[in-house]
């Protein structure tokens, strides 16, 4: 049985996958931080809370991440765990840095040191590329220019990640994911927080949503086919890079029109933009080419915006029905 080790499974992707992973047989351990007061709700909201062996660990702790690995002695690593909001990012930038960069490299070390036929997928993101000319999709070979301190630390720990493969041989690869949601994101993430605010006032309440920008413009996929590319990554026969997307892009706006229409509402009605969720510097124009990811993981995004925005408001008024 093979045994994968999953950094930050109490996430939205780290649920996911472990609900992949173990459909596919494996023998499944994550961590989290503190795993002894971790609550672990999105694997229990799967149902899966009792299938996963977890264990606590510090990235930015090189004792820490190596007995973490030996404990586990995982055949894959799927390093998800560090810093995820680009907006906290800014008012934590050294402990980003740390938590995304000291703590790829730990593990990357920690790695060459104890076995290095261990397969890593690192959680590399399109935040590092910054803004994207419109009308042209970023490929693997699109430079860096990220604009957010979460952008700089993803974009360091994506070059270790290509480093330790040509300078020791390890077997990694960078999963460059755009944004991707599901009903376990956290509302710190703009989809989750418009879905949860407009459902509330299909529902009578008499707020606002109050949002940043609404002219940035995004390529938003479904999360739960997101993870199934991570694991495609690490069964090819070469470790690479890869752009993991839909291939196409929308503005914040038609994201929270189409949630207030899918209710029946128009977000005209319901919605302001203030500076208060402005960004110190934003990027506002998101664009992927995934063609390499189609080709080589025959791996291709099947959900649409659309069904993506209906699945997001069928879950949110399931989860109200039912007083979550
Ligand atoms: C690929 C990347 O994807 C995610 O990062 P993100 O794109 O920053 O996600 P978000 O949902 O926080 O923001 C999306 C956009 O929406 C704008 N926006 C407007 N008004 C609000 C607002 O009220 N709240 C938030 N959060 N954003 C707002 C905001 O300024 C930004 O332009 C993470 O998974 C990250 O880990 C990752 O790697």
């Amino acid at each position: 049985m093979k045994r994968a080790l999953i950094c930050g499974v109490s996430g939205q992707d780290g649920a996911y996958l472990a609900q992949l992973l173990l459909s596919k047989g494996y023998q499944v351990w994550g961590t989290s931080r503190d795993a002894q007061v971790s609550s672990f709700a999105n694997l229990e909201r799967l149902g899966i809370r009792q299938d996963v062996h977890v264990l606590s660990m510090a990235q930015s702790d090189f004792r820490s991440v190596l007995d973490t690995l030996t404990r586990s002695e995982p055949d894959e690593i799927y390093f998800l765990s560090g810093q995820t909001s680009v907006g906290l990012s800014f008012d934590q930038p050294a402990e980003s840095i740390e938590s995304i960069t000291v703590g790829t490299l730990n593990l990357l070390e920690a790695v060459r040191f104890l076995n290095k036929k261990i397969r890593v997928y690192h959680a590399s993101s399109s935040e590092s590329f910054g803004d994207i000319k419109q009308g042209v999709g970023a490929t693997e070979l699109t430079p860096f220019r990220p604009r957010s301190p979460y952008g700089v630390a993803k974009a360091s720990a994506h070059w270790l990640v290509a480093n330790y493969r040509e300078a020791y041989g390890l077997f990694c690869c960078n999963g460059i994911l755009f944004n991707h949601e599901s009903p376990l994101r956290p509302t710190r993430f703009v989809t989750r927080k418009i879905v949860s605010a407009a459902c509330r006032i299909a529902l009578g309440s008499p707020e606002r949503l109050i949002l940043g920008r609404l002219d940035i413009s995004r390529d938003w996929g479904w999360a739960p086919e997101f993870v199934d590319a991570m694991w495609r990554m690490l069964t090819q026969d070469e470790p690479d890079d890869y752009i993991i997307a839909t291939g196409s892009t929308h503005s914040l706006e038609e994201f929270v029109a189409n949630v207030f229409r899918c209710l029946g509402l128009d977000h005209r009605d319901h919605v302001d933009s203030n500076a208060e969720f402005y960004r110190p510097t934003e990027i506002l124009y998101s664009a992927a080419n995934p063609e390499k990811a189609n080709q080589i993981l025959q791996w291709k995004a099947s959900v649409s915006f659309e069904q993506m925005i209906e699945n997001l408001v069928d879950a949110e008024k399931l989860t109200m029905s039912q007083g979550r």
